[in-house]
């Protein structure tokens, strides 16, 4: 969790209105998934699949790669779970935005809120409709970005495109963009975040805790806050271990599938562990 002040940007300020975000705001980014329960059904099901598999004498080129026709009972069972899953992790979110809200509201008192701007998935397969036909489509470390005027789009953001957010790392910015024109070619789909650059193993064996509270601005006016007692316990989650994020969001924006609606500077992170 993450609480970040905003910068708009001046191309999207319309959209950013309709939003109702404006510059200098504070906001609160929120990820979690669901905690365990999604990542426990890959292995069981690509165990099932193969079995199944086996059985219907069909295969792949890959003995990793496994499918279940929709239809089957196998493949109805995992659509099943993995909606279960995907509804465990967004009462999670909610929770822990009520939890932030109580918080602030003991702080700046009772008549405090925080609407939510947007929830959204980066590992899940969704029935849409594309190219003029129905289709599951997977994304795995992955957000949807739907542009204006997209059918699949909710009431409330037909008119604008819906958010989409794109974490960096705890030192750096993180992203509201909104989708473009230009996602039709991939489903509409773009990157999760800025994604890792090195494992959790290497960025503990190559990042020293000088450079992490570097990153941090420790010690400055400008200095992240951490909830951890040491930056230690959290050195494999540092700024150093994901790529820069702001080459990821010019590819995002150069190859015409978003653009930012807002950029958010960390003031403050809360990591679980
Ligand atoms: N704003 C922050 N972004 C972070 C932080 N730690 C990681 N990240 C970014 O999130 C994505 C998605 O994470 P994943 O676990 O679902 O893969 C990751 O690629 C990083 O870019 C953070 O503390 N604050
Ligand atoms: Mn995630």
């Amino acid at each position: 969790m993450e609480i970040q002040a905003i910068h708009i940007r001046e191309e999207n300020q319309e959209i950013a209105e309709k939003w109702g975000l404006e510059d200098g705001q504070v906001v609160i980014m929120i990820h979690s998934g669901s905690r365990a329960w999604g990542g426990m059904m890959g292995p069981k099901y690509t165990k099932d699949f193969k079995a199944a598999m086996n059985k219907w004498g069909v295969g792949t080129p890959d003995p990793n790669l496994v499918f279940a026709p929709i239809d089957s009972d196998q493949g109805q069972q995992y659509i099943n779970l993995m909606q279960s899953a995907l509804n465990f992790a967004v009462v999670n979110r909610h929770m822990l935005a009520y939890g932030v809200r109580e918080g602030f509201k003991e702080v700046f008192g009772s008549d405090f809120e925080a609407p939510v701007l947007y929830d959204l998935m980066h590992n899940y397969a969704l029935k849409e409709f594309h190219r003029n036909q129905p289709m599951m489509v997977h994304r795995k470390g992955t957000t949807r970005a739907l542009p204006a005027g997209h059918f699949l789009n909710t009431e409330a953001y037909k008119e604008t495109g819906h958010p989409a957010l794109i974490p960096g790392s705890m030192g750096t910015s993180s992203y509201i963009m909104v989708g473009a024109k230009g996602g039709e070619k991939n489903f509409y789909s773009i990157c999760h975040g800025a994604g890792r650059v090195r494992s959790r193993r290497a960025t503990k064996e190559l990042i020293t805790i000088d450079e992490f509270a570097e990153s941090m601005k420790v010690g400055t006016d400008e200095e992240v806050l951490v909830n951890q007692r040491t930056l230690q316990s959290i050195l494999d989650e540092c700024p150093q271990a994901y790529k820069d994020v702001d080459q990821i969001i010019d590819s995002i924006e150069g190859a015409g599938l978003a653009s930012v609606v807002a950029e958010c500077k960390p003031l403050a992170v809360i990591k679980g562990v």
